[in-house]
């Protein structure tokens, strides 16, 4: 199935069978099988990984096998052709490490050495990459742990499990290459993520930035710039599918009927010019806006919002909802990636986490910490299983996509699933259980509709973060753990103290007793900034992988030791404490694009 999101051609990824070069006996006694490696690792990725909008990733294996600089030459340039933005260099034997390896410093690499004896495979990985080492091209090394025997063609669990890593990783800094991050608006109530750092995303992201000033929303819903076919399709959907719920406002600060339909409706156009700003519209170029209906090459935007704009228009809630959900008018789709208040840096932290997943992520504030004392004193109870040593509340006002309510399923469990995987009944289940609500006017004087829901317990999640530091760059963290549901009269309790109309994630982090995860209280003192990002499924492994790629240190995880893979280079960094050595690699090898 295709997503309608559609900006630029998806990376594909290059594999290069290495081999002997000597000819007359070694390298023919080798070919078959270096090319059966090079295709049995096509066939393992192709049928395991999808792109974002729902494809099977694609493979080109070089022309040849690799034995030496010519053909590498010639595998580079097919490369180049065929729009190859990550590289797998694969080997039964060895070969000539700095004459066979990829040169090219912007593609993503690994390397497969097999584990045999007749050959010296895992000679050759250790050679390459001490290559790549002395070279300052990080490549990742895979190296089986059983040995095999020669002709043996199965992929071993463990190295498939690393190629698999590598290459979702792999994918995700390719698909980010060459595309912009759109704000719309500026700073948000003095949020330093939405004082987007243009050098962070050029030089670690490869990205650019564009940017536009809120005045352009007034002109296009003036001069109805964006398609009104869809308007009214979408007007029609909303009407007849969403829960409308109860005014929070105080009387005096209630929106008039007549207000409240027009907000809907601004909402709504809101949603189709943010839609067209980032990735364009043929539909508006039929009606004579050609220059807006290309669009911005936007994989992720923001929405300053409040408060020049929320002060006197309808809030984004509405529009970061729906576009970050997986589904709205026009059916199941990738979502659109966009970030409240403009914090560029939780914006980035979606598309890492949405790229890394295909799924749709909640965009939250980080709003309080919950122990289990403070919950005994307002409720009068006790919480209990997983949020018995006390939880977060995740809330805010917009941008939590409807996938987050956790009425999609897997394996009959609470789950986010990629869009082409989500049912229609899961859809209306989303949907079912969303309330969208006056906006808080106190808050929000130009009104606007926000969503309530309360995300479901027992799903497996990682809420993650990208923070900024000067004189030290970006740096990631992460906290794997649980989404968890409370006693609706605590739920009741708790939720009304804070703002109702907007949805919740009670949530849970994995403890390990040590450093910023001693317990639950010293996630939340540890957190970098007012918001996080939850990504379904405990993903912090492939998170660490990626952030290694794109040279963002990790300060802070809950991820076991024998779950991380990182570049062979980091290990020469330190191999006792690998949060340090981290640091000191990305350092040392700076940003991937400066
Ligand atoms: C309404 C408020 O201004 C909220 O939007 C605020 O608490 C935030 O979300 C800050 O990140
Ligand atoms: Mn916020």
């Amino acid at each position: 199935m295709m997503s309608n999101r559609y900006i630029g051609d998806l990376p594909k990824i290059g594999i290069r069978p290495a081999i002997d070069g000597r000819r007359r006996g070694v390298r023919e006694s080798l070919e078959e099988t270096t090319m059966g490696m090079a295709k049995a690792v096509a066939k393992l990725l192709s049928e395991n990984l999808s792109y974002y909008n729902g494809q099977p990733v694609e493979c080109v294996i070089a022309d040849s096998c690799i034995g030496g600089v010519a053909e590498a030459a010639r595998a580079a340039e097919k490369f180049k052709k065929e729009g190859v933005g990550i590289s797998i260099t694969v080997t039964p034997c060895w070969c000539y490490g700095s004459e066979t390896m990829d040169m090219d410093p912007h593609l993503p690499k690994a390397v497969w050495g097999f584990n045999g004896t007749e050959r010296p495979g895992a000679v050759y990985l250790a050679a390459v990459l001490a290559a790549y080492n002395q070279k300052g091209l990080p490549a990742y090394g895979i190296y089986g742990e059983d040995v095999q025997d020669a002709g043996d063609s199965e992929i071993p669990k463990d190295v498939q499990q690393k190629l698999l890593k590598f290459t979702k990783a792999a994918i995700v800094v390719a698909t980010l290459k060459g595309k912009s991050y759109l704000a719309m608006g500026s700073v948000s109530m003095g949020i330093a993520g939405s004082i987007v750092k243009d050098d962070f995303f050029q030089e670690y992201l490869g990205m650019r930035n564009e940017y536009i000033d809120m005045s352009e929303f007034v002109r296009r819903l003036d001069l109805n710039i964006f398609d009104e076919e869809e308007y009214d399709r979408a007007f029609k959907w909303v009407k007849e599918k969403f829960i409308f719920g109860q005014d929070n406002n105080k009387e005096e600060f209630k929106r008039t009927d007549e207000q409240l339909a027009k907000d809907l409706e601004t909402s709504i156009k809101m949603t189709l010019i943010t839609k067209d700003l980032m990735v364009g519209n043929d539909k508006i170029a039929a009606k004579g806006w050609e220059e807006e209906a290309l669009g911005r090459n936007a994989l992720i935007a923001g929405f300053q919002g409040q408060r020049q704009w929320t002060d006197h228009f309808p809030n984004g809630d509405f529009m970061e909802t729906i576009l970050n959900s997986s589904f709205d008018w026009n059916g199941k789709r990738a979502p659109y990636l966009l970030a409240t208040e403009n914090d560029s840096l939780n914006g980035v932290t979606m598309a890492l986490g949405h790229l890394l997943t295909n799924t749709a992520q909640v965009f939250a504030d980080v709003r309080t910490y919950w122990s289990p004392s403070a919950v005994k004193r307002v409720t009068g109870k006790e919480p209990v299983g997983k949020a018995a040593n006390g939880f977060i509340h995740l809330i805010n006002s917009g941008s939590a996509a409807l996938d987050g309510t956790g009425h999609q399923q897997i394996d009959g469990k609470p789950a986010i699933k990629p869009f082409w995987e989500v049912t229609d009944e899961e859809i209306e289940q989303c949907i079912k259980n969303t309330k969208w609500r006056p906006a808080s006017t106190e808050y929000f004087r130009g009104g606007g509709y926000s969503t309530d829901f309360t995300t479901k317990g027992e799903m497996p999640v990682t809420i993650a973060r990208l923070n900024y530091v000067k004189g030290l760059g970006p740096v990631l963290q992460l906290a794997e753990g649980h989404t968890v549901e409370l006693e609706e009269d605590m739920h009741d309790t708790l939720d009304l103290r804070t703002d109702p109309t907007w949805p919740t994630t009670w949530f849970v982090p994995n403890i390990t007793g040590e450093g910023a995860f001693t317990d639950v209280y010293s996630v939340m003192n540890n957190w970098g900034a007012n918001h996080c990002v939850l990504t379904y499924g405990h993903v912090g492994a492939e998170f660490i992988t990626l952030a290694s790629m794109l040279r963002i240190p990790v300060n802070m995880h809950n991820v076991a030791n024998d779950k991380l893979f990182r570049p062979s280079a980091w290990n020469m960094f330190g191999t006792q404490e690998s949060e340090q050595a981290d640091f000191r690699a990305c350092q040392n090898f700076g940003p991937l694009y400066k």
